[in-house]
């Protein structure tokens, strides 16, 4: 593609596909395109172009040179063909028959062959209401061809699709094809979480504000680094955070997440956590004190007189027409299971304690995702295995260096980690659960192909739910890339600007940079780390933590009765 055409796209800002046409329905089924990659065939009018994704455009795998294409092309066939061998291997044993499995293998085999022939979408089969609200989306879209739809939809269906060969098949029903590598790396992280859990334990009491705002801030820096543990990126291959590397930590021996901060200070390319600290505790203060106004009666009680010797009822309002938070919620919109969810408990944990949320509303997939994204069953199973972990470690400690000069450097008693400490936060996260002071919420917006600029419109429930809460906190790079409706913004474009509209509540981002789009950047910088290292976007070694403090007001519902039928009686709110 010339540059002059990719200039007009640009401006013009319109889908690639509205300029580049697709002549031929079954090009995608060409020779060229399957023995070949997609090439650009002679005398066909191809979709596919040999550049990166232009500016303002949204991620999709027509461009040869983005990690969009090579994501579809290589990265996600592979995902699926690890599936395919693991239940060859006996991966699903005791979850399915014979025959479910060989089902399962065989759907698998062709949904990975539609993928990589760039096949048009298939409906899902499964009879439910959500699956049925997939089709209409699939249906709606307005390309519906695994390269020449956005990426983020591909990768959605793809792994909505991964669901639907379980669901087809009765003995499947509950099985999670990524739970063993989800099991294998939290008990791979065990070091790094007993040394994380050391310090919590020092940061729940109540404290005073400079050590709470420091103790806040790290917190963030460890969940954002945690976000390196991902095991989508590396096709299921283990990650832990012992393979990133801890260059100057002072004992070599440990795997020091709390070292790491220091590290890797310079790979944050925008940090918002001190601005963070600062607005969301002062938001949380400005809700505590809405909440201690008396409520105003939202009935007339000559409507509805008391009978005589009998308390008249508590005035209960319709929740459409609640404005004001009943509770001091927090919300994290997860990432992965693992040694990324455990960081973002010791956080929750945190806000808790220094009173900063009475309520912390944990946000997974119903389903499993992404290979290692939270589902319920994997936010039980960190609970308990923290609760039950099993570690310890003797560390040399580095001597400190000689007192005077002249002088011996002088012996560090070795230090010893064990998991103590991860034992009490689990039992005590155990509780928070028991008692509805961490709940565990799996809207399937979540699992939905839409980026969030539009959940307003799609799933607007979820929006006004979020609108509740303190501040909302989304961890990852899918979720960033749903943030920034996964369109290829200008790298300087403000956070804010970047969000499209999508204002439910003070919006938290702690990603660790793996796709190739990204906001908020000094201008040059992008061009910059480009110099340094033309794949910098794809590995996860630089990070950012970006807030956007100003939000949608909370105003009564337009929705009233649909959903709260239970509370509010016709047009009368009680
Ligand atoms: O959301 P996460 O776990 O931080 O990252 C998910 C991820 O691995 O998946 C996508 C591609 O499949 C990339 O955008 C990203 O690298």
């Amino acid at each position: 593609m010339t540059s002059k055409s990719e200039d007009k796209i640009r401006k013009s800002g319109q889908s690639i596909e509205t300029l580049v046409k697709l002549k031929d329905e079954d090009w995608s089924t060409t020779p060229e395109f399957i023995y070949g990659g997609p090439f650009i065939t002679k005398g066909t009018t191809s979709p596919f172009m040999n550049t990166a994704t232009p500016i303002n455009l949204q991620l999709q795998g027509t461009f040869k040179k983005s990690f969009a294409y090579y994501s579809l092309k290589d990265r996600l066939p592979v995902i699926i063909t690890k599936i395919i061998d693991s239940l060859s291997r006996g991966g699903a044993k005791g979850k399915g028959s014979d025959e479910d499995v060989r089902n399962y293998i065989q759907y698998l085999t062709e949904l990975k062959s539609d993928l990589i022939t760039n096949k048009q979408y298939k409906l899902l089969t499964v009879d439910t209401p959500e699956a049925k609200r997939w089709n209409q989306w699939i249906e709606d879209s307005p390309n519906q061809y695994y390269f020449t739809n956005t990426w983020v939809f591909t990768e959605c269906y793809v792994y909505r699709r991964i669901r639907e060969g379980c669901e087809l098949n009765k003995g499947l029903i509950n099985f999670d094809p990524f739970e063993e590598q989800k099991a294998k790396s939290f008990s791979n992280s065990l070091e790094p979480m007993c040394v994380v859990a050391e310090k919590v334990i020092t940061m729940l009491d109540p404290s005073e504000k400079d050590k709470r705002k420091a103790d806040f801030i790290m917190l963030l820096k460890i969940c954002l680094w945690s976000n390196k543990c991902d095991l989508s990126l590396s096709m299921g291959e283990e990650v832990t955070l012992k393979n990133e590397g801890v260059p100057k930590s002072p004992s070599k021996d440990l795997v020091d997440p709390i070292q790491m901060i220091i590290d890797l200070k310079d790979k944050i390319l925008v940090d918002d956590s001190s601005k963070i600290v600062d607005q969301v505790v002062s938001r949380s203060e400005a809700i505590l004190k809405i909440m201690d106004e008396p409520a105003a009666p939202t009935e007339n009680p000559e409507d509805n007189p008391t009978p005589e010797g009998e308390e008249p009822p508590k005035p209960k309002s319709c929740p459409a027409k609640v404005t004001k938070p009943l509770n001091l919620m927090f919300d994290i919109v997860c990432d992965n299971a693992g040694y990324e969810l455990f960081s973002d408990l010791c956080l929750a944990h945190f806000l808790i304690s220094q009173k900063i949320a009475n309520k912390i509303r944990f946000h997974v997939k119903s389903i499993p995702w992404f290979v290692s994204d939270v589902t319920p069953k994997d936010f039980d199973f960190v609970i308990n295995s923290c609760v039950n972990g099993c570690f310890e470690k003797v560390v040399k400690v580095e001597p400190k260096p000689a007192a005077s000069e002249g002088q011996p450097p002088e012996e560090e008693a070795p230090r010893v980690i064990n998991a103590d400490a991860l034992k009490l936060l689990g039992q005590t996260w155990a509780n928070f659960v028991a008692d509805g002071t961490f709940v565990v919420l799996c809207d399937d917006f979540w699992t939905s192909p839409h980026t969030f600029k539009d959940m307003k419109k799609i799933q607007p429930y979820l929006y006004r739910d979020l609108q509740f809460a303190v501040a909302v906190l989304f961890k990852g790079d899918l979720n960033y890339r749903k943030l920034l409706g996964e369109r290829n913004c200008n790298p300087s474009l403000g956070f804010e600007p970047a969000l499209q509209g999508f204002l439910p509540a003070p919006v938290i981002a702690l990603r660790t940079v793996k796709a190739d789009l990204i906001c908020g950047l000094p201008k040059g910088k992008w061009e910059q780390l480009n110099k340094i290292d033309p794949k910098w976007m794809e590995k996860g070694d630089y990070g950012v933590i970006q807030f956007c403090g100003k939000c949608e007001p909370l105003k009564v519902f337009d929705r009233p009765c649909a959903l709260y039928g239970d509370t509010c009686r016709g047009i009368k709110c009680f």
